[in-house]
């Protein structure tokens, strides 16, 4: 009498899953006939003792050859990706098969299963193509380094220019330049990089905006403020240092966090919120600085271009401060643009996020 051993089977789309009920399984024969019979044959000890053991199982639809078998499970590829309706071509199951509840699913189960594979594989492929940025801590230390840099000299400077206030009012307006130049270089100097990080691909933000408020603010401190002694005592200084330091106190906490993967909403909602009234009455005191450079630029002739004996001696540098006028407004323009750009973007983007 040939002797059948218990099987087990499941399915997913792809594969059928049979486990043969034999230990110490040997001399396994197993193949496949006309692309749809499994043929199985082995020695082992099953429900009737150490004997041989048979079986063929004719399958619904035809699978490939290729099949596994670990022991005597045995792991059957589908040729056609798609659920069955039992696993045998002839409806009367064969007795010696049941369903293998360890590794059954019904057809939604292993639907999800196989969304949640592909899923995982696909994840995994998207990772391996964006590859990881060997220098991502190098540069994340030294935007952080930067930004901390520029955050203490600005609030130094913030700090000292209220306390002076506060003590001297009005008085302390006339030696803003006196006191805080040297710190406010410093600060000024280092924000070249400002321009030098969008170009090395450090930071997202554009180079033109970056470049605008770097040259905008270095003309006044450096040409307007630095060359001529007659504008150092002016009240005006106070209140350009006092706007740039304003926002400058919130903007560098603000970056130094996010190298840090972190948020802090008001801080967030200050840096994006501030400059919609600074920065206009930025740019105006700034213009009135340079309005009142004009005629000091002027009687000194400092920085006068030398003209041909017919034109006269020499152009004035103030004609040059009246073109740059306009550009301030330009630039005004652009930042202002940019600025609300950035705003909306990153206001969209959060909404989103909550949805
Ligand atoms: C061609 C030259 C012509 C010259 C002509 C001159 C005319 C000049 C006229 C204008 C004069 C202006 C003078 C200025 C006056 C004042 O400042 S008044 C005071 C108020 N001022 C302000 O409010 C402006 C403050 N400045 C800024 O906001 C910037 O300098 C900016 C360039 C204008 C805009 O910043 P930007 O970086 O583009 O925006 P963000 O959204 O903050 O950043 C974009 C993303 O990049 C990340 N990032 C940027 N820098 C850093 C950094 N240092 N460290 C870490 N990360 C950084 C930032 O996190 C953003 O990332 P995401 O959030 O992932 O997008």
């Amino acid at each position: 009498a040939i002797l059948t051993p218990h099987v087990y089977w499941a399915q997913r789309h792809r594969d059928i899953y049979l486990r043969v009920e034999l230990s110490d399984a040997k001399n396994l024969d197993i193949s496949l006939q006309d692309n749809n019979t499994l043929l199985f044959r082995a020695q082992g000890h099953g429900a009737k003792g150490d004997n041989e053991y048979r079986f063929s199982l004719e399958f619904l639809e035809p699978v490939r050859p290729e099949s596994t078998q670990r022991q005597v499970d045995i792991k059957i590829k589908k040729q056609e990706e798609r659920w069955w309706g039992r696993l045998t071509l002839q409806e009367k199951k064969p007795l010696f098969l049941a369903p293998d509840f360890d590794r059954w699913l019904d057809e939604s189960d292993a639907e999800m299963e196989l969304q949640a594979k592909e899923e995982k594989i696909n994840r995994i492929s998207v990772e391996s193509r964006v590859r990881k940025d060997p220098y991502l801590g190098l540069k994340k230390g030294y935007l952080f380094m930067y930004n901390l840099v520029q955050f203490l000299g600005f609030s130094w400077i913030f700090v000292n220019m209220t306390v002076r206030l506060f003590i001297l009012g009005q008085d302390s307006f006339y030696d803003t330049f006196h006191t805080t130049a040297d710190m406010m270089y410093f600060c000024q100097m280092m924000a070249v990089l400002e321009v030098i990080n969008p170009l090395l691909g450090l930071v997202k933000t554009g180079f033109l905006p970056a470049m605008i408020q770097v040259a905008g603010r270095n003309v006044i401190l450096f040409v307007i403020f630095g060359s001529l002694e007659d504008m150092q005592n002016k009240p005006v200084v106070f209140f350009v240092f006092y706007l740039w330091s304003t926002i400058e106190i919130f903007r560098y906490p603000f970056y130094m966090l996010a190298c840090i993967s972190t948020e802090w909403k008001l801080l967030t909602w200050l840096r994006y919120s501030l400059w919609i009234p600074l920065y206009p009455l930025g740019v105006v005191a700034e213009a009135v600085a340079v309005i009142q450079s004009l005629p000091i630029f002027d009687e000194t002739r400092l920085f006068s271009l030398p003209l041909p004996a017919v034109l006269g001696h020499s152009l004035s540098f103030s004609f040059t401060l009246q073109l740059y006028l306009v550009l301030m407004f330009l630039g005004l323009f652009i930042n202002f643009r940019h600025l609300y750009k950035q705003r909306r973007r990153r206001y969209r983007l959060k909404k989103r996020k909550v949805h």
